[in-house]
């Protein structure tokens, strides 16, 4: 087997442990590697000549992506994923007990068992690249730093700091790490071997003492403090996770045990937990999700096409959608824009949206001012058609005005180039009837995002029959240089994300109608593993906006998309949500918690009633997802379960422990499935009938994934 260490002496006493794993583009930690590493430690504590050991990647810019996921995959049982952390525990205690100075050299990603082995280090240096990023993201995973993190994280740089890296998973960037003092220094990349070596020959001196403020003193040096810091941890997870991520809970605890107790102790209960989590059902969802987008990555949506370039866009519309599309295409992809509204008030909103992400981004140190005034430099405005023939796309972000879109789709034909590609941001109206206004219609295609457009990762990219293969292609890879995960789906009313939500947002509706309230609706679906309530969801989004969709999905789709008169009510009152401060909640009150405000009730005619189980609310809702994603599939409108479980996480938040609702959907089993739609049927109509892909599933006991 080709080796992934080697080692090299140089004249001055130093051994260089240089890792990189054949064949691979990461370098990623297995079991297999232990007695190699072993054998390595060994040969230099025999080596009286090796005054020190710098450890480094082999690979341009990253050291050590964790450990092998695929391996833990491999895991049938707890005690297997047990015994790796063991290992682990093992290999890493041999490399912190040698003698001489070990110095890591960190570029690029070093992230869950790759830190952890750095931690093992003496000390550590890392360049000062951005793509080096330090972090423990097991959590991530539904997983927990298993290879000594949850022990040694805590004693390099306090408790409070170890569990915020911890329980979010963040990474943290050079500059980041050394102010935590993660790192014991940060260099240009160039001389990072250097200046290793130079650690190493001065010895190992003592970690430099961090600054510790009197209030980490007095909660962290004494039991009392510690276990304040650990019980307000506890407190603030379970609300986060509702109880449905048991990783976070089990890190507190490794630290707790580990803190309390002695290392010796938290490394065994560190490495129990890590078993039991390898082999959850949550991890299992969170992994497949991993791996999915990942193979995603490597997909064109069009086959073997390639996508040709883009290096200039325009976008038509500077409201809420196009300033914040202009945005992720400038200070993401990096590609100039040019936006035209009707008025100078559109434009400004768009400057404006891309202007307060940059700030963010010199506030928190990401960048500085003068890259953000050149990242702002890349967006120009227009109230005309000029400056754009050479644009290589073209995003509209209209109103969902089919007249108003065919004339764009004509103006566009005019103004630009034959190989400018039209694309949409339409939310529901199919892409073929857009379409129908252009010359060149191989060259229209949807692409929808989704709103923050900066901070939700899907998009979805609708060709429709006519679209090219290029065309796709080309939209596909403009998407993911904005950092958007692009699920390609079938031309139709509400494409597939907002089909599935329509029927979702209906049920809660008729919940509502039947006297649930609002923060009950709301509290049930966050309870089942939602980001946000439907009730809160509509107020954001807009109750007029989903009263708009609904008819041209009814249309389109049929009967079973009829939406609840509740929404032409709420409208006469004119209520549209956050966005004119009268909706389901109060807005504009000082109060820190959310107000429902009780006059909707008013409106609707309605007595809340007593609450039914939460269970069984989010239950009627979820079906309802679950069906109509079926029938997507059976339609062609997704090409799998796997763009149907990313789409839907991605998109709306369905629950990511669940793995997504075809994942979910194998979990319950189709026959289940069946049973309980019917029974929902029986009692609340046909807008619960199974479709037939189900019933066909719940007969011959399929499943989506084998
Ligand atoms: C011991 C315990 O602490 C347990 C752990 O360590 S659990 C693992 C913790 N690590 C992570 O969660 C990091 C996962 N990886 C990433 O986040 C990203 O890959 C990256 C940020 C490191 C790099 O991102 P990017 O540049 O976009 O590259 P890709 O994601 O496309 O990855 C390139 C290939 O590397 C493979 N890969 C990356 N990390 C792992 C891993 N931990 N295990 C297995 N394979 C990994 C990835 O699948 C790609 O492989 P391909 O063959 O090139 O498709």
């Amino acid at each position: 087997m080709e080796k992934s260490f080697t080692l090299s002496r140089l004249d001055s006493g130093i051994a260089v442990l240089t890792m990189d794993v054949p064949g691979e583009t990461m370098n990623t930690l297995r079991a297999e590697f232990g007695p190699e590493i072993c054998e390595m430690l060994a040969e230099i504590k025999s080596d009286a000549s090796i005054r020190g050991v710098v450890i480094i990647s082999g690979k341009k810019d990253s050291f050590v992506a964790g450990a092998d996921i695929s391996m833990l995959d491999a895991c049938s049982t707890a005690g297997d994923a047990r015994e790796l952390s063991k290992q682990g525990h093992e290999v890493f205690f041999a490399l912190e007990s040698l003698t001489i100075p070990v110095v890591a050299a960190i570029n690029g990603a070093c992230l869950g068992g790759g830190l952890e082995l750095a931690l093992a280090c003496h000390q550590r240096v890392c360049s000062d690249s951005n793509k080096t990023m330090l972090g423990l993201p097991e959590v991530q995973l539904g997983l927990l730093p298993g290879g000594g993190g949850t022990q040694r994280l805590p004693r390099l740089v306090g408790i409070a700091k170890a569990l915020d890296m911890m329980l979010t998973g963040k990474q943290l960037r050079p500059k980041q790490a050394l102010k935590l003092g993660l790192v014991d220094d940060v260099v240009p990349e160039s001389i990072l071997l250097q200046t290793a070596v130079e650690m190493a020959l001065a010895g190992a001196r003592p970690a430099k003492k961090r600054k510790v403020s009197l209030v980490e003193k007095l909660l962290e040096g004494t039991p009392v403090g510690r276990n304040i810091i650990f019980d307000q941890a506890l407190k603030q997870v379970n609300k986060k996770t509702q109880g449905n991520y048991p990783a976070p809970e089990k890190i507190i605890d490794c630290v707790r045990q580990g803190m309390t107790k002695d290392m010796v102790k938290g490394l065994e209960v560190e490495a129990q937990h890590f078993g039991d989590l390898v082999v959850s059902s949550e991890s299992e969802a969170l992994r497949s999700i991993f791996f999915a987008t990942t193979d995603m990555k490597k997909e064109s949506g069009a086959g073997d096409v390639s996508p040709k370039a883009v290096n200039k866009v325009m976008v038509l519309g500077g409201g809420l959608m196009g300033g914040g599309i202009a945005s992720v295409t400038t200070t993401k992809a990096k590609i100039p824009v040019r936006v035209k509204d009707i008025s100078e008030t559109g434009l400004s909103n768009a400057l404006a949206y891309a202007y307060k992400l940059l700030a963010k981004g010199v506030k928190r140190r990401h960048m500085t001012p003068a890259v953000r005034d050149n990242l702002m430099a890349l967006m120009t405005t227009t109230t005309e058609y000029k400056g754009i023939k050479d644009a290589d796309m073209v995003v509209e972000a209209v109103f969902e005005d089919l007249n108003l879109k065919h004339q764009m789709v004509k103006d566009v034909e005019r103004e630009c180039g034959e190989h400018t590609i039209f694309a949409s941001n339409t939310s529901s109206l199919p892409i073929k009837q857009i379409a129908e206004a252009a010359e060149r219609p191989e060259n229209v295609i949807g692409l929808h995002y989704f709103s923050p457009v900066e901070k939700m990762p899907l998009v979805e990219v609708i060709a429709h029959e006519k679209t090219s293969p290029q065309t796709i292609a080309t939209t596909v890879a403009f998407a993911r240089k904005q950092g958007k995960t692009p699920i390609v789906v079938k031309d139709g009313a509400g494409f597939y994300v907002n089909r599935i939500l329509a029927l979702y947002m209906n049920e809660a509706a008729n919940l509502l109608l039947e006297g649930q309230s609002v923060d009950h609706l709301d509290k049930a679906l966050v309870k089942f593993g939602f980001p946000v309530g439907p009730m809160t969801l509509l107020d954001e989004v807009g109750i007029d906006v989903g009263a708009k969709i609904s008819p041209i999905l009814e249309k389109e789709l049929g009967e079973r998309f009829k939406a609840p008169a509740a929404f032409d009510k709420l409208l006469a009152d004119d209520r549209k949500g956050r966005k004119n401060g009268k909706g389901f909640y109060q807005y504009g009150n000082k109060a820190k918690k959310k107000l429902v405000d009780e006059s909707v009730y008013g409106v609707l005619g309605l007595t809340p009633a007593t609450d039914k189980e939460p269970r069984a609310v989010a239950e009627r809702c979820v079906m309802q997802m679950l069906n109509e994603a079926v029938r997507c599939l059976e339609e062609g409108i997704i090409s799998s379960p796997r763009d149907g479980d990313i789409g839907a996480i991605f998109g709306i938040g369905f629950p990511p422990f669940l793995g997504g609702p075809f994942r979910y959907m194998d979990s319950l089993g189709a026959k289940h499935l069946v049973e309980t739609l019917k029974r929902y049927q029986s009692e609340f109509g046909d807008r619960f009938t199974p479709c037939d892909r189900l019933v066909e599933m719940a007969e011959s006991g399929a499943k989506f994934y084998d």
